[in-house]
């Protein structure tokens, strides 16, 4: 899985998206395939990796190669804050847009495995399911373009995300090239920012917006603890004594989605 931490104090933004910008390029060219693919939700993760692959695109076909971005709308029956993932659009301008919704197929897997026999405790353990369902068929029909176009599929994994292992197993965690790797949430914006992105995304409070019970549930809500203080570890700087063993013991918890499958000796 490319999940990995790798975080740097000091970042210069216009420095840091040439390199990633180029790390595309390179991914590009090296594996032979001529497209990318990512799914646009609104959330400045996304913004920021999408423009990144719109530049990318548009520098290979400045040098002559074939190159083509896929921005992907995969809501879960109406989003709430659809509008901003057209803003976001409206700014990365992606060479195609392709909209799938998540909504039928997620549900009937889920009556599937019900009607199968799988039984849940409870509504809510039942919705959280379903949340990683919905995580696990958006990279399905990323996957599903990517084997169309000879494309590679672009996953927004950054530092925050990786400590907490704050992502769906084999869902949007899942992916060919992760070039947000190793960016705090504060890095992520201050490159979302230097791109120009609109203030309203670059600024967005982070919502993985997985539950049908709870939309647009924030992310420090889920984690018990704040961007600003998983930032402050992963930067070195001081962290209140709850958010550290809260860090500490979800980091632990979470070690096997940074490995691949546990083997045999
Ligand atoms: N120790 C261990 N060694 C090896 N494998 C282990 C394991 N413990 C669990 N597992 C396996 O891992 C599975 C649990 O992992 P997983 O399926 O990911 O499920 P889980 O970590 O329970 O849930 C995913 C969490 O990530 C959040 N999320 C998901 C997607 C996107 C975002 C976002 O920020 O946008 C956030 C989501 O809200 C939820 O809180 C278990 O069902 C089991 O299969
Ligand atoms: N509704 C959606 N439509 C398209 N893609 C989505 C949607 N929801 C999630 N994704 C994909 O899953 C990825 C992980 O979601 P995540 O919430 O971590 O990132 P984000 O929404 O871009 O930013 P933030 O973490 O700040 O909300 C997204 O970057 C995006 O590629
Ligand atoms: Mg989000």
């Amino acid at each position: 899985m490319g999940v990995q931490l790798r975080s740097r104090t000091n970042v210069d933004a216009r420095h840091e998206l040439e390199r990633r910008r180029d790390f595309l390029c390179a991914a590009m060219r090296e594996s032979g395939q001529h497209t990318l693919v990512l799914g646009i939700s609104g959330g400045v993760d996304s913004t920021v990796a999408g423009r990144l692959a719109q530049l990318a695109v548009e520098q290979l076909r400045e040098e002559g190669e074939q190159a083509w971005f896929v921005a992907m709308r995969l809501p879960y029956g109406v989003q709430q804050d659809a509008e901003d993932a057209e803003r976001a659009l409206a700014f990365i301008q992606p060479d195609e847009v392709l909209e799938v919704n998540m909504q039928a197929g997620s549900d009937a897997l889920l009556e599937a495995l019900e009607s199968g026999g799988l039984a849940f405790t409870d509504a809510h353990q039942r919705d959280f399911v379903l949340g990683n369902i919905k995580a696990r068929q958006r990279m399905v029909v990323q996957y599903a373009v990517a084997g169309a176009r000879g494309g590679l599929v672009i996953g927004t994994d950054q530092a925050a995300e990786a400590l907490m292992g704050f992502f769906t197993k084999y869902g949007d965690g899942a992916c060919d090239v992760a070039p947000l790797t190793g960016l705090t949430k504060r890095q992520v914006r201050l490159l979302g920012q230097q791109l120009g992105a609109p203030a309203e995304l670059v600024d967005k409070a982070p919502t993985a917006d997985l539950e049908s019970l709870a939309p647009q549930k924030l992310d420090e809500v889920a984690l018990g603890v704040s961007y600003d203080e998983i930032d402050a570890f992963l930067e070195n700087r001081d962290v209140s004594r709850p958010a550290f063993d809260t860090i500490v013991t979800t980091y632990r918890r979470t070690e096997h989605k940074r490995q691949l499958p546990l083997t045999p000796d």
